[in-house]
C-alpha cells in the first residue's frame, strides 16, 4: 500500500496506541480513560480519539459531558481537561446535541468522520494519542487504521476479560492486528477478580489468566490484570480522575504498572 503523507495535525504525536477488543463491554473505553490518565500522571501528555461513534462514553468518563469543540485555525480544538492542556479529547459525544442522542449512520458518513477525526484535530504536541475504538473489527476500524497509516507504528493494545469466550474474541483480534499491520503492544485483562470495597481483598469471581495465557500462546506481552473495582466504575460514572484519588489502591498499582510498560515500550517522549 503506497504510504500517504502525514497528515500535518497527526505530525506533533509521538505515539498512537489503538485499545481494541473482540468483544463489547469488556472495558476497552476504561482503559483507554485510566491508561491516558496514569500516563499524564506519569507527567506525559495524552489525546483521546473516540471512534466509537455509536457509542461514545469517553466525554462522560472524563466528566467533560456538555463541552463543545471549537474551531481554530488549523482545524478543530480538542477538548482540553485542564490549564496545562495536558489531556485533550476528540469524540463524536461533543458533536451531538444531547448526550444520548443516537448516532444512526450508515458506512460512509461514519468513514467521512473518522477521517476528518484524524485529519482536522489540532492536536499538537502529544507523547500519545490513546484510540478508543468500537468492539470487534469493523469499517470503522479500518477507515480509523487506513487514516492513521502515515503514522508508523501504530501501536495496539487488546482488552479481554477473564472468561474464555471473550478470550476467544481477542485472538481474532489479534489476528485482525497483524493482518493490519498494528504492532500489538500487549494484552489487558480486565474484571480479573472483585475487589471488596471494605477489606480490598481481590476475590476471583471468573477463572483467571486467560489473559495472560493467551498473550503467551500469540507471543505478545502480557500487560496485566485490572479488578472489577466498584470505586473505579463510580469513579467512571461521575467523571473522576481515578488514578488522582485512589493512589495506593490495587487497582490503582494493577493500571499504573500498565502504563509504566507502555512507557518502557516507547521510550521516545517530549523532552
Ligand atoms: N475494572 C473495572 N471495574 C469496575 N467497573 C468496570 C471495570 N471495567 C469496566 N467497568 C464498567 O463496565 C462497563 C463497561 O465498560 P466500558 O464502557 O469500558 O466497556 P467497553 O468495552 O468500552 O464497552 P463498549 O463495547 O460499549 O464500547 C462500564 O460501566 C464501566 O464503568
Ligand atoms: S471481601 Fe471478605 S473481608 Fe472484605 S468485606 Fe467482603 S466478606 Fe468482608
Amino acid at each position: 500500500m503506497e504510504a500517504a503523507a502525514e497528515p500535518g495535525n497527526l505530525a506533533g504525536i509521538r505515539h498512537i496506541i489503538l485499545v481494541l477488543s473482540g468483544k463489547g463491554g469488556v472495558g476497552k473505553s476504561t482503559i483507554s480513560t485510566e491508561l491516558a490518565l496514569a500516563l499524564r500522571h506519569a507527567g506525559k501528555k495524552v489525546g483521546i480519539l473516540d471512534v466509537d461513534l455509536c457509542g461514545p462514553s469517553i466525554p462522560r468518563m472524563f466528566g467533560a459531558q456538555g463541552r463543545a469543540v471549537h474551531q481554530c485555525d488549523r482545524g478543530w480544538a480538542p477538548v482540553f481537561l485542564d490549564r496545562e492542556q495536558s489531556i485533550s479529547l476528540m469524540s463524536v459525544g461533543f458533536l451531538l446535541e444531547k448526550p444520548d442522542e443516537a448516532v444512526v449512520w450508515r458506512g460512509p458518513k461514519k468513514n467521512a468522520l473518522i477521517k476528518q477525526f484524524v485529519s482536522d484535530v489540532a492536536w499538537g504536541e502529544l507523547d500519545y494519542l490513546v484510540v478508543d475504538t468500537p468492539p470487534g473489527t469493523s469499517d470503522e476500524h479500518m477507515a480509523t487504521i487506513e487514516a492513521l497509516r502515515p503514522h508508523q507504528p501504530l501501536g495496539a493494545l487488546v482488552v479481554t476479560t477473564p472468561q474464555a469466550v471473550s478470550v476467544g474474541d481477542v485472538r481474532r483480534e489479534l489476528t485482525f492486528c497483524r493482518k493490519t499491520g498494528l504492532r500489538v503492544m500487549g494484552v489487558v485483562e480486565n474484571m480479573s477478580g472483585f475487589t471488596c470495597p471494605h477489606c480490598t481483598e481481590c476475590t476471583s469471581v471468573f477463572s483467571r489468566g486467560g489473559g495472560e495465557e493467551l498473550a503467551r500462546l500469540a507471543g505478545v506481552p502480557f500487560l496485566g490484570s485490572v479488578p472489577l473495582d466498584p470505586e473505579l466504575m463510580r469513579s467512571l460514572e461521575e467523571g473522576h480522575d481515578f488514578i488522582r484519588e485512589f493512589p495506593g489502591s490495587p487497582t490503582f498499582a494493577a493500571l499504573t504498572s500498565i502504563a509504566r510498560k507502555i512507557l518502557d515500550a516507547t521510550p521516545t517522549c517530549l523532552p
